[in-house]
């Protein structure tokens, strides 16, 4: 059994290579996608992420997992604290001891972390988005920050600036780019979970969306799928759609060897949208998921895009 949250204590803790398998195991156990996608990447870069991976899945399992009932401000404040602790190069527990090296291996920013901290915070309060511009926001914190880390650890391709009259220009980064696919991947999973989100109380379709198409609240509590449900869910995917898109000039720019796992997990991720349509839009009782053997078969098309773009 894999234990997320962790006391600390005055023993000693981990060695940084059973930190850094530990971390390899709960991103496979949590997440088959991402966890694919790092297995493409070159051993320093994946078990960096793996490290982030598992710092981001426990800052997400203080909102939404077994103990989040106990969840309050203060425990936000206290895992804000945390995190200074790390960027200082002190670990607090074993989890802990393969990201303190990680942020000494690549030049990441606390920012963006302190930034998927009050997306957290977001959830603590509201549980219903008005616009979709709110929703964005909330997506920028919990996912594009995602893509700004990550970003930093895959690096950019220094071959994309020889041109003799750019030299003096500095490295592109397409920091947009990396939060749109953070974003789009955010959009993909809550229309994965509208369901299991409604069990909760929880909606975070923009309400203006659900006037738009003329569905109620009560409506999708009461998991009506009717045509008024199925044109609004076309209009949701198809702006997560336009995302994916928007992402995809970002990664002809960052280093080779990180193309191909990106690419991978994009295609993966998006992927669950289609399975969603092939579901008639049913998001309340069946899960959209990629079975493995169709992950398996994307992958040599992913393999192919990261080559040519
Ligand atoms: C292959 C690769 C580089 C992966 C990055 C893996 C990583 C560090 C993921 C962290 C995910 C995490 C636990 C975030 C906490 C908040 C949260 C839960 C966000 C949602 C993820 C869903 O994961 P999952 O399907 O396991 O969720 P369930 O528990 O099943 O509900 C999110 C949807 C956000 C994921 C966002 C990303 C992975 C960012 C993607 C962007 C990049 C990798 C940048 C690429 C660069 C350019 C220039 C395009
Ligand atoms: N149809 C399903 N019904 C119920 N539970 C499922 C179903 N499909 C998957 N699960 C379980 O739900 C959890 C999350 O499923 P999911 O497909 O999202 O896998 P994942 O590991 O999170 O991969 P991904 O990164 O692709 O989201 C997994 O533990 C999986 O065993
Ligand atoms: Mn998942």
């Amino acid at each position: 059994m894999l234990q997320l949250t962790q006391s600390p204590s005055a023993r000693v803790l981990a060695s940084l290579e059973e930190s850094y398998e530990r971390c390899r195991q709960i991103t496979a156990k949590y997440s088959k996608t991402f966890y694919l996608g790092t297995r493409l990447m070159p051993e320093a870069k994946r078990r960096a992420i793996w490290a982030i991976y598992v710092w981001c899945r426990r800052t997400d399992e203080l909102i939404d997992g077994p103990q989040s009932e106990f969840t309050t401000e203060e425990t936000l404040d206290d895992w804000a604290a945390h995190l200074e602790s790390l960027f200082q190069g002190q670990p607090l527990d074993d989890l802990d001891v393969a990201l303190v090296d990680t942020l000494q291996r690549f030049p990441l920013d606390m920012q963006p972390f302190c930034d998927m901290i009050e997306g957290q915070r977001m959830d603590l309060h509201r549980s219903r988005y008005e616009t979709f511009e709110e929703l964005q926001l909330y997506c920028y914190r919990v996912a594009g920050t995602v893509g700004l880390m990550s970003t930093v650890v895959m690096g950019i391709d220094p071959a994309v600036n020889t041109a003799p009259w750019m030299q003096a220009q500095p490295l592109p980064n397409p920091a947009e780019e990396a939060i749109a696919l953070g974003i789009a991947n955010q959009l993909t999973n809550i229309l994965r979970d509208i369901g299991e989100d409604a069990q909760r109380g929880r909606i975070y379709l923009p309400l203006e969306d659900l006037e738009r198409f003329n569905y109620s609240e009560q409506d999708l509590f009461d998991n009506v799928i009717d045509d008024r449900w199925r044109a609004l869910m076309q209009f949701q995917i198809q702006r997560a759609h336009r995302f994916y898109e928007s992402a995809e000039s970002g990664i002809s720019v960052l280093s080779p060897d990180a193309r191909w796992p990106v690419w991978s997990a994009l295609i993966l991720y998006r992927k669950i949208l289609d399975v969603i349509v092939e579901n008639d839009y049913d998001v309340f009782n069946r899960r959209a998921f990629v079975p493995k053997v169709r992950k398996a078969l994307c992958l040599p098309k992913a393999l192919l895009r990261a080559r040519v773009s």
